[in-house]
């Protein structure tokens, strides 16, 4: 479904911009369809750089993005118009993911009217089809943010992000603002959801177990690179690079 191939990203600040982060470095790997990757590793090793990068929020410096086979890294931003429908990202912040403004009916048709997809009538009956999907009853289209828990906001966003039908959702710490219970409903709504539209997942976590109990696949990342990459039983029972091994370490240790 989407594949990178030695993607780079260097930024560059300060006095004559020589302050120099490698935050991406050479990364390449594939997600199938209806696949979730985790992405682990610890704050600033690059994980949402990549991201961004893999949904072309941001130029890649080097390396190669391919979408369903298609080179997707140099294409402009009317080539990218169909496509960035079917890439989404859903962030950890439920607070700041709706505007408060805006009900849920208006933030979760507001896309479909954006792309032009259909009429509002349309619209509205579609966003209470998602609402239920991610187990929401229409009492919700008329509160704002404010009025609703953050797990039931963590799910009008899911629901937001699916209007649009994406093939490729990152999941950058979605739950990690949630309780423990709220985190599972809303692990439970993203696993029901992918394996209804087969769509494919990077899971980004800090959380060892959480990743290794919902993703089939994990990549480890430090310091921009990916040091291990394997199936996750495998990366928790064998891990081979010094810094997993450390990870898993101090995952058992926590247990
Ligand atoms: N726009 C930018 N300009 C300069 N440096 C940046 C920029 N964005 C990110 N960085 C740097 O790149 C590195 C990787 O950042 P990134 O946000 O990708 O890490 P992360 O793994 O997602 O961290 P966290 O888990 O805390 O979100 C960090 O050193 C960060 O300071």
């Amino acid at each position: 479904m989407i594949r990178v191939e030695g993607l780079c990203k260097t930024f560059t600040s300060g006095w004559l911009r020589r302050r120099r982060v490698e935050a991406v470095k050479d990364v390449s790997f594939s997600i199938a369809k209806g696949e979730t990757l985790g992405l682990v590793g610890e704050s600033g090793c690059g994980k949402s750089t990549l991201s961004r990068l893999m949904v072309k929020l941001l130029p890649a410096d080097q390396g190669r993005i391919y979408m369903e086979d298609q080179d997707i890294t140099n294409y402009t931003m009317t080539q990218m118009l169909p496509l960035r429908r079917q890439m989404q990202i859903i962030f950890q912040h439920p607070d700041s993911a709706l505007n408060p403004r805006q009900t849920m009916q208006q933030s979760l048709i507001e896309p479909l009217l954006l792309h032009r997809l259909m009429g509002k009538d349309e619209a509205l009956h579609k966003a209470v089809e998602l609402l239920e999907l991610v187990g929401l009853g229409s009492d919700m289209l008329i509160r704002y943010p404010h009025q609703i828990s953050g797990g039931q906001i963590q799910r009008v966003v899911i629901a937001r992000a699916l209007t649009l039908n994406p093939r490729f959702l990152v999941l950058d710490e979605p739950t990690s603002m949630l309780d423990v219970s709220v985190q599972a409903q809303v692990m439970e709504v993203l696993q029901q959801v992918q394996s209804q539209f087969e769509m494919a997942y990077l899971f980004i976590s800090h959380d060892l177990e959480l990743v290794a109990h919902v993703c089939q696949h994990m990549v480890i990342m430090h310091q921009g690179e990916i040091v291990e990459q394997a199936c996750s039983k495998v990366v928790m029972e064998q891990p081979q690079h010094p810094y997993t091994r450390q990870l898993v370490q101090a995952f058992g240790d926590m247990r």
